[in-house]
């Protein structure tokens, strides 16, 4: 479970502070699939930086599985975004002079798992996401946006995190493409009891999500309810 708690950033932009995460507070039950949508510049990356402790609030805590991360030190909290988070963030790049597998393959090194465990694990996961075979050994400079994006989110489920925070999950992809990976959140969150955070311009993600918030002036609110993916919405 995750508990955001009076979450403030703010940035001195010249003689002007600005808000884009100002007093948030919202809840998620582990295992829920949830969307953020918002205007550019309102502040939806900032508030997955903080989040996913890539960056410190000015003042609020995020509290992850009771534990505060405003209370651990740095080492702990690169701790807690290897071991406890998949980004999938377009900046936090693959490493483009290695092959997809390799990318894959990473997180699970840094994690001790012996080099066959990884062969086989990172050749599943790019399976999941339906990158053709004959591209798994080729380097990420040499593959497309699209096919970058599943390889991101491939490697974000290595280490069978407990919390994926993905911005714009979908924005490379066609729409085929685009309608498996929401499925497959979907079936992560729903059967691996992950819990996910997107940020999005597609509606049609969105949609499918259990819970949907908008970011508006430094402000969450929470849209109505709607079925998970794959399932009827029952009617209002
Ligand atoms: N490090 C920083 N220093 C100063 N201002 C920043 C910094 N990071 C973000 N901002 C500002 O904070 C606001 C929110 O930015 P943020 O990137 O979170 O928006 P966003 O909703 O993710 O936008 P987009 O949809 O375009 O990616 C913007 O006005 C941005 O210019």
């Amino acid at each position: 479970m995750i508990e955001v708690k009076n979450l403030v950033r703010t940035f001195n932009s010249g003689d002007r502070t600005i808000k884009p995460v100002n007093d948030i507070s919202f809840e998620l039950e582990q295992g829920t699939l949830a969307s953020i949508v918002g205007k550019s510049g309102s502040g939806k990356s900032t508030l997955l930086s903080l989040l996913g402790a890539l960056d410190k609030p000015t003042s609020g805590d995020v509290v992850v599985n009771g534990v505060s991360l405003a209370s651990l030190p740095d080492g702990k909290l690169t701790e807690y975004r290897r071991r406890d988070i998949g980004f999938v963030f377009q900046q936090f790049n693959l490493i483009p002079n290695l092959t997809a597998l390799d990318n894959v393959m990473l997180p699970l090194e840094f994690a001790g798992v012996r080099k066959a465990g990884r062969v086989k694990r990172a050749k599943e996961l790019l399976e999941q996401v339906q990158l053709d075979p004959d591209k798994q050994l080729r380097r990420i400079n040499r593959l497309s946006g699209g096919e970058q994006q599943r390889v991101a989110i491939a490697r974000a489920l290595a280490n069978e995190p407990k919390l994926i925070l993905a911005d714009e999950p979908t924005g490379n992809l066609d729409e085929q493409t685009g309608d498996h990976i929401i499925e497959l959140l979907s079936s992560l969150s729903r059967d691996h009891n992950t819990t996910i955070l997107v940020v999005t311009h597609d509606r049609a993600l969105a949609n499918k999500t259990e819970r949907r918030f908008r970011l508006q002036h430094g402000k969450l609110a929470e849209e109505p309810a709607r079925a998970r993916a794959g399932t009827v919405a029952a009617s209002a």
